[in-house]
């Protein structure tokens, strides 16, 4: 679908430090040494407690298509360094050329409750083949997952309500806008105002009108009659260009007109003023003109903390139409996820692990081959183990808290658990049946449901567990030990 949207494939979307490495990485005679690389975000967004994943679709259908065409390698050819001269050589492009997809990833569906620091993808192959997709997949991951979990907290707070996403001319550009639809709705919108993403991913569309069409006529009631006079069974009249009140009783005069034609006025739409107020006396005035199914819309700069805030006033808005606040994630623009080599086979075919230190505790990657159990109760889900899929788990496992050793819980064998990551392409071959986008928009649902309320509320919400197992832990806190007393060592020389 990505691809079909520019109409290319889209192998160069990467960062140009990436083909350097790649090149880099064949000159060494590194290129096809065995890597596995990890995808994981730092923190979720929006000072909330919980993530939605989001985007993997859009991974397998780039990855469908992964190929250098003929005019990406003549760019690329033609790219200098500091010299004037070439940066690759030709035998680099013939290697691209060539190329043919090798890597196995293993990733958590889309749809799926995730924490901080579990790999969403681990990706493992040749590392120039790994290194190349960092860019492309934290581009395409990262704003799916963040705006797919904005939407699943604004259907948190509208329970049953109808969800509009409205966004798309508030959008970063027509893909922002098309890409952010989809994850809009698999966090659980109803519908999109946006007619492209309708048709590219199955979303059911809606939508009322403008001012315009109001401002269009000599009157309010002409322009909502003539509204309704031509599409009947699609109205939804917006009531607030003059005076909201005044619009809805224009409106339930078009609802009686409806009426006589055998339609029913579908709904009226509040864009301004107090939405709480004007929610209300529209409900009074509906309902006492015999109009108690027609819904009310309301729109205006909406985010999940104002729509909490209506509901808590006692707001009679059946239906949220949300677009900058949504679209642009507006007050957090970005979900952090970074892509780390974990690990790197040497010549004797055993793994190396790998790790970045950091100053910041937080910024410490973690080596491993890795995998997430996600253990329940009858409750719900309880906690998330990190551990490397190259350590067997027999028995008791114990977790640890990775920012504090001395928190620990064990599990047994016996507590049902599931294991989130599963195999999405073995060695370049797709082998997972994608989930249809409603199926998603589902497992975002009843993968919430799970979840412990005070893990899902706004304010200061309590962190669900997520820790390494023991044998990782170690293996971590050993890596670091390591690398400090070599670079101490160093520093000594
Ligand atoms: N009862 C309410 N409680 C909390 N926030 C509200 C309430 N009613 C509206 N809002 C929100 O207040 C913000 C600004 O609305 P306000 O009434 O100040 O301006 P406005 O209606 O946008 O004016 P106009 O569109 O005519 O310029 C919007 O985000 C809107 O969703
Ligand atoms: O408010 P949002 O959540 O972004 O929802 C989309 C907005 O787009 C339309 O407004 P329009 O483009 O006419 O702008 P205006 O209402 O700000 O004048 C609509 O009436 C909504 O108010
Ligand atoms: O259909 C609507 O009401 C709509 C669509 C886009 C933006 N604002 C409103």
């Amino acid at each position: 679908m990505i691809n079909k949207l520019y109409g290319t494939s889209l192998s160069l979307l990467t960062d140009l430090y990436q083909l350097t490495m790649a090149y880099g990485y064949w000159k060494a005679g590194k290129a096809e040494q065995e890597a596995v690389f990890n995808l994981y975000f730092r923190k979720h967004p929006f000072q909330g407690g919980f993530t939605i994943a989001c985007g993997l679709n859009s991974v397998i259908d780039y990855l469908n298509e992964y190929k250098f065409q003929k005019e990406d390698l003549e760019y690329i050819g033609s790219l200098t360094g500091s010299d004037g001269k070439k940066l690759f050589e030709p035998g680099f492009l013939t290697y691209l050329e060539s190329m043919e997809f090798q890597c196995s990833i293993d990733a958590i569906p889309e749809g799926t409750v995730v924490f901080p620091n579990e790999p969403l993808l681990r990706v493992q192959g040749p590392i120039l083949q790994c290194q190349l997709l960092e860019t492309p997949l934290l581009n395409l991951i990262n704003f799916q997952s963040l705006i797919a979990t904005k939407a699943a907290r604004m259907r948190l707070v509208a329970k049953n309500d109808a969800l509009l996403e409205f966004g798309l001319r508030r959008a970063q550009g027509p893909d922002g806008g098309v890409t952010a639809s989809r994850a809009a709705y698999i966090g659980g919108f109803d519908a999109t105002s946006n007619v492209l993403a309708g048709k590219l991913y199955d979303i059911p569309v809606k939508g009322t009108h403008a001012h315009s069409w109001v401002m269009s006529f000599d009157s309010e009631l002409e322009s909502f009659e003539t509204y309704a006079e031509h599409m009947p069974n699609n109205v939804t009249l917006l009531v607030d260009t003059y005076d909201s009140l005044q619009g809805v009783r224009n409106a339930i005069k078009v609802g009686h007109q409806l009426r006589e034609r055998g339609y029913e006025l579908g709904g009226i739409r509040l864009d301004s003023g107090d939405l709480a107020y004007l929610s209300i006396e529209a409900r009074k005035l509906l309902d006492e003109a015999g109009f108690e199914k027609t819904g009310i819309v309301a729109s205006n700069d909406l985010d999940e903390h104002i729509m909490d805030s209506l509901k808590r006033q006692g707001a009679r808005i059946g239906i949220w139409g949300v677009g900058t606040k949504l679209i642009t994630a507006y007050d957090q623009p970005a979900l952090g996820g970074v892509f780390k080599l974990a690990a790197i086979k040497n010549p004797n075919g055993e793994w190396d692990y790998k790790l970045k230190l950091s100053e910041q505790a937080i910024k410490v990657s973690t080596p491993g081959i890795q995998q997430v159990r996600r253990f329940r109760d009858s409750k719900g889900f309880v906690s998330d183990m990190i551990f490397n899929t190259e350590t067997a788990l027999i028995g008791k496992s114990t977790m640890i808290d990775p920012y504090d050793f001395t928190r620990n819980r064990s599990f047994f064998e016996t507590m049902p658990y599931e294991d989130l990551l599963v195999p999405v392409f073995a060695k370049g071959q797709l082998i997972y049946n994608l989930p249809s986008i409603h199926e998603t928009r589902e497992r975002v649902k009843s993968q919430l449901a799970h979840f412990h309320e005070g893990t899902k509320r706004f304010v200061n919400p309590h962190t669900y567990p997520v820790g390494l197992e023991k044998s990782l832990f170690d293996l971590k806190t050993d890596l670091i030990l390591k690398l400090r007393a070599d670079s101490e060592a160093a520093n000594q020389n």
